[in-house]
């Protein structure tokens, strides 16, 4: 189990985490928070390559500064920026970064041929990584983060940029993942969460906001949720009545989402994790 313990992370005058607290067992987690929200630093910290200002993290009831290489033998990584180095073949890529690992030869063999049919990359192996697509790329980072078989695998924003069919392949490579590990995933894209785990993480403002199932924020806005069509010179006035969540243009109408009272002509949606987002992103439950 990880535990973070009173962690905050100050860069200068910035506190880009505070105090927070969280435990982690194995499972599939979703961290959800807005730009600038601290969850790059979360994981930063997570991984050891920053130290907390205050506040310790505790693996299995001990500190991971104190563990060094032991805590580092058990994880996998994607930053954010991900870089592959575009004269590698994807083999020879994950060979440097196995070797990196401490892999033995005879070990990368096996290792390297299992993690790229597990992302489905077996065909392109002997191809330079910059012939490949963003998606592609992306499942070299889960490849190599997956080569010493980690216990705590720790990806950011491992979605960012993808197109909808990459997209759908890596939610089902994540959701695929044995489960007896810690897996971390950042995003701004609540649709990611949804398609792979429905253990969320709200992390806004350098504090944590939530940590709970989809199903229990969904179930928040039951009966709360609307749809209604008005024209578009209408907008200011309905602004006055009701909290708008969405809204679509549809010729000279609008198709607005939203919550509040009953309005005439509206009806009741079915709520989603988007909703509750949208609307309470920054309350502490
Ligand atoms: N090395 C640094 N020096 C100064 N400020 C930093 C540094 N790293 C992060 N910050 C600041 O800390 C805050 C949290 O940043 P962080 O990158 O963790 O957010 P994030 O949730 O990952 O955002 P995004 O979704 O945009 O990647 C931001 O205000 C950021 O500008």
């Amino acid at each position: 189990m990880l535990k973070i313990e009173s962690v905050s992370k100050k860069f200068g005058k910035k506190e880009a985490l505070s105090d927070v607290d969280l435990e982690l067992d194995a499972g599939i987690y979703g961290l959800l928070g807005d730009n600038g929200a601290g969850k790059s630093t979360l994981m930063r910290l997570l991984v050891g390559v920053d130290k907390p200002t205050k506040g310790r993290i505790l693996y299995e009831g001990e500190d991971i500064s104190q563990l060094k290489g032991k805590y580092r033998d058990l994880l996998g990584y994607m930053p954010q920026e991900f870089a592959v180095f575009p004269g590698f073949t994807a083999g020879e890529f994950l060979n440097y970064m196995g070797a990196l690992k401490g892999l033995s030869k005879r070990e990368l063999k096996e290792k390297i041929s299992r993690v790229l049919a597990f992302v489905n990359l077996e065909d392109v192996k002997d191809k330079k990584v910059s012939t490949f697509s963003g998606g592609m790329k992306r499942r070299v980072g889960i490849a190599q983060a997956l080569l010493n078989d980690p216990k705590i695998l720790i990806l950011d924003e491992p979605t960012a940029g993808l197109d909808p069919g990459e997209r759908i392949r890596f939610s089902n490579i994540l959701s695929n993942m044995s489960k007896d590990k810690i897996i971390l995933f950042s995003t701004h894209i609540i649709s990611d969460i949804e398609a792979i785990t429905k253990n969320i993480i709200i992390l806004n403002d350098g504090k944590i906001r939530a940590k709970t199932t989809s199903d229990k924020l969904i179930e928040k806005m039951e009966g709360l949720v609307f749809e209604v069509t008005i024209p578009f010179s209408e907008l200011a006035a309905y602004e006055k009545k009701i909290q708008i969540i969405r809204m679509r243009y549809e010729g000279e109408y609008l198709k607005i989402r939203y919550t509040g009272s009953t309005l005439e002509g509206a009806r009741p949606v079915q709520a989603n994790l988007e909703d509750y987002y949208i609307l309470h992103r920054n309350e502490v439950i």
